[in-house]
């Protein structure tokens, strides 16, 4: 429970008394790989921590597939628009791999930010920087080819190069596995 804890207090260091009144709301929840942390049509009311594991974060329409982004151990995630106005899910969750996750509730996390000033400027440091996050993805998408992008994702993750597959990783870049493939082959 602690490392989420220590996760938060890198973003805002919390008050003593937010970090005990956090750590009392704290529960936990595992998944085997394969299983769906959140359905697309759910509204995700859960802020998440992985202790261990990988989990994929991903949009499809018809047969087409985009994958978000991953998420691996000591990161913080949830499904940001569906937790933050409490709307049906657009984009899936799934573990990878067996996972084990810490969690806080919405009616939790709402009522700690507002008893607590810490914790409601963690929050908006972790959502502000998960909009810069999404926002600086999409301009690698746009002003990058494939080649650039693979490049990049193995440079910036090589901890998961070889826990994702190749199917994952082509539809992180917006490629078929084929392209990717190729890519590859001429690295
Ligand atoms: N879907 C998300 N839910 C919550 N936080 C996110 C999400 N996407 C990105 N972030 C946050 O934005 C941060 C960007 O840097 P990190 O990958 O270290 O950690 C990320 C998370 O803390």
């Amino acid at each position: 429970m602690t490392e989420f804890l220590e996760q938060i207090n890198k973003y805002n260091q919390l008050t003593k008394e937010a970090e005990k009144d956090f750590l009392s709301r704290l529960k936990t929840k595992s998944f085997k790989k394969g299983e769906f942390i959140n359905k697309e049509g759910q509204i995700c009311k859960q802020l998440y921590f992985i202790e261990k594991g990988l989990v994929k974060q991903y949009y499809h329409h018809k047969d087409r597939l985009f994958v978000l982004r991953f998420f691996s151990e000591n990161t913080i995630f949830t499904v940001l628009d569906s937790f933050i106005n409490q709307m049906p899910a657009d984009f899936l969750t799934v573990a990878l791999e067996d996972t084990n996750l810490i969690y806080i509730d919405y009616d939790n996390v709402q009522e700690l930010s507002k008893i607590d000033h810490s914790f409601e400027t963690f929050l908006r440091k972790i959502f502000s920087n998960a909009a810069l996050y999404n926002l600086k993805r999409i301009k690698e998408m746009f002003n990058n080819d494939a080649t650039e992008l693979y490049v990049s994702f193995a440079k910036n993750n090589p901890h998961l190069l070889q826990r994702i597959s190749l199917g994952d990783i082509a539809s992180y870049i917006g490629i078929s596995q084929v392209t990717l493939s190729r890519i590859r082959a001429k690295k």
